[in-house]
């Protein structure tokens, strides 16, 4: 079983996040982290170019996916990452891949929530299965998800640019999380509408 993690990253915190999602991915016993680095280099014309990445992605079981917010949304690299994945939009290849989503911001409250979101639209786009954080916010007896979202991991750069402590052991949890649920069953959709004609 293969979860994953692909990543857009400008001064290292969301590598660093992708990384602890891949170690929390690879305690889950059978299962293998697969980290995969959007690159700047990869955009031409504003257009993602990197067919190799996107059946790497192809061939995992889930998908964690993990931008910096910048301005509020996802970075133009992973947007454009994004843009690239329309052709298996058409064919359901990601149909029913267990998916999950991280970010991290300079403020607490920096419209990080926003990126969550948009990962969340976009693995739905794809008839994807989202998984959350089931830990509660102030609430956990390890301090983890200190800024409390649930659609995902929220994170806040420290103030000498690092990621804090927490956030790196929340990080570990969600790809602990996603490669149990995604343990319990490779859920693949057909993609035919069998429903049709039954009402
Ligand atoms: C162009 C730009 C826009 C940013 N916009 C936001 C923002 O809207 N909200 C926020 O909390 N942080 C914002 N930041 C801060 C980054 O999200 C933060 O530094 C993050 O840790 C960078 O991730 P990286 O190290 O993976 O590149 C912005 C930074 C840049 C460079």
């Amino acid at each position: 079983m293969k979860i994953g993690v692909v990543y857009y990253s400008a001064t290292g915190t969301t590598a660093t996040l992708a990384q602890a999602v891949a170690a929390g991915v690879r305690t889950i016993q059978g299962a293998a982290a697969v980290p995969l680095e959007i690159m700047g280099t990869d955009i031409e014309e504003g257009r993602y170019k990197n067919e190799q990445l996107l059946q790497q992605l192809d061939a995992c079981n889930g998908i964690v996916f993990g931008s910096p917010t910048f301005m509020g949304s996802v970075a133009a690299p992973f947007k454009a990452f994004m843009d690239a994945t329309s052709e298996r939009y058409g064919t359901r290849a990601w149909a029913g891949k267990v998916a999950a989503g991280f970010t991290i911001g300079g403020s607490p409250s920096g419209d990080q929530l926003n990126t969550l979101q948009t990962l969340n639209v976009f693995a739905c786009q794809h008839g994807m299965l989202w998984v959350g954080l089931d830990l509660p916010g102030g609430w956990d007896a390890h301090g983890r998800n200190r800024l409390g979202a649930l659609s995902g991991l929220v994170a806040q750069q420290t103030e000498d640019g690092k990621v804090h402590h927490l956030d790196r052991l929340t990080a570990m949890y969600l790809g602990e999380r996603v490669a149990r649920i995604g343990a319990v069953g490779a859920i693949r959709q057909d993609s035919s509408p069998q429903c049709i004609g039954q009402a």
